[in-house]
């Protein structure tokens, strides 16, 4: 090996953080636990001879990059959108990457917390963010202010889609669940020409203004492939949303158990986002019901 792609190979070796880059607030998964495993990897890259191409990633898995506010919007009775702008130089050859349904830890001076990007460019990406009376980070958030700072690595999840590789998709989600699901959505339904797969989405909200992304949702069903069922748990009265079916009721066990009646255990795909009691509660019935592939975002 000459001097040069030695250098290059050692280059390329992850960066080994501080021990006080670990924040403490038990992230999952911790800075320190992410360098481990990644230097694991590039030292059996190394024994196998095998070279990768490093692609330049805005985002780091171990060292937080700074980003600002740059907006900040409703989005629902009780979630917000912030939207994100990496602060500093870009070089040519980087760009923010991530693959639809990858989280992303978000640090403030006093804590950690991951989130799900719904959208993003190559230098700035949305958040869809649940905000809750006593939370921690929801607090921090609601006094957010444009031009702050926070700071940002990942990306983190191992769901890689392969496109036309599943007949349908069943979606289910309740909650801010729906920011894992629907980045995944709109790749399959709007940013990919060539698919053939047919997406379900169901997701359940207390009402109607507690549902986000509204206008989102009905561009996605206006494509042959796209439909989608919001589940709502209080009585709202007659409601109605263009190109979206709208049903009373908690999205509960016995809607999942007669939806999966109907479907390929074979040929479709299951993806869940929810509260860990949700998420728990529709895998007990994925194996009940015997369906061979599913995700769960946790
Ligand atoms: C991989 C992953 C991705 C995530 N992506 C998103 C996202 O894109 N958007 C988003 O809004 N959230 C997302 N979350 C949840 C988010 O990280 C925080 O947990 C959430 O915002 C609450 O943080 P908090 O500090 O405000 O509340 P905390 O201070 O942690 O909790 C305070 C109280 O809030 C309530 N609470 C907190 N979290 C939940 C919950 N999930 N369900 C029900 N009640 C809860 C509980 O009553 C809790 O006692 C994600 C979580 C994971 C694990």
């Amino acid at each position: 090996m000459s001097s040069s792609e030695e250098d290059n190979e050692n280059m390329c070796r992850p960066t080994t953080p501080n021990e006080a880059d670990c924040c403490g607030n038990g992230c999952d998964p911790c800075i320190l636990d992410v360098h481990k495993r990644l230097l694991e990897q590039w030292k059996t890259n190394k024994l196998a001879g095998v070279h990768e191409r490093h692609k330049r990633n805005l985002l780091n898995l171990v060292e937080y990059k700074k980003f600002i506010v740059t907006g900040i919007e409703t989005a629902s009775a009780d979630s917000i959108f912030i939207r994100l702008k990496y602060k500093g130089n870009i070089e040519h050859s980087a760009q923010l990457f991530l693959n639809p349904g990858q989280h992303v830890i978000l640090h403030t001076p006093t804590l950690s917390r991951p989130f799900t990007p719904i959208l993003w460019t190559h230098n700035n990406l949305l958040l869809l963010v649940k905000l809750y009376a006593k939370g921690s980070f929801s607090n921090y958030a609601k006094q957010l202010k444009i031009d702050d700072q926070i700071d940002i690595r990942g990306p983190y999840g191992d769901f890689l889609y392969k496109s036309n590789s599943y007949e349908q998709i069943l979606m289910f989600s309740i909650g801010s669940g729906i920011a894992s699901l629907y980045p995944i959505a709109k790749s399959i339904i709007i940013d990919n020409d060539e698919e053939e797969t047919k997406i379900h989405l169901i997701a359940g909200f207390r009402s109607l203004a507690h549902v986000p992304l509204k206008k989102e949702l009905r561009a996605l069903a206006d494509y042959w492939n796209f439909k989608c069922t919001l589940q709502i748990s209080q009585d709202d009265g007659d409601i109605t949303l263009n190109g979206l079916k709208m049903e009373h009721g908690r999205l509960k066990e016995g809607i999942v158990r007669e939806l999966l009646k109907y479907h390929s255990l074979q040929t479709t795909l299951i993806l869940i986002c929810g509260t860990p009691e949700f998420n728990d509660g529709l895998e007990k019935i994925i194996r009940d019901t015997r369906y061979l592939h599913y995700h769960i975002f946790k």
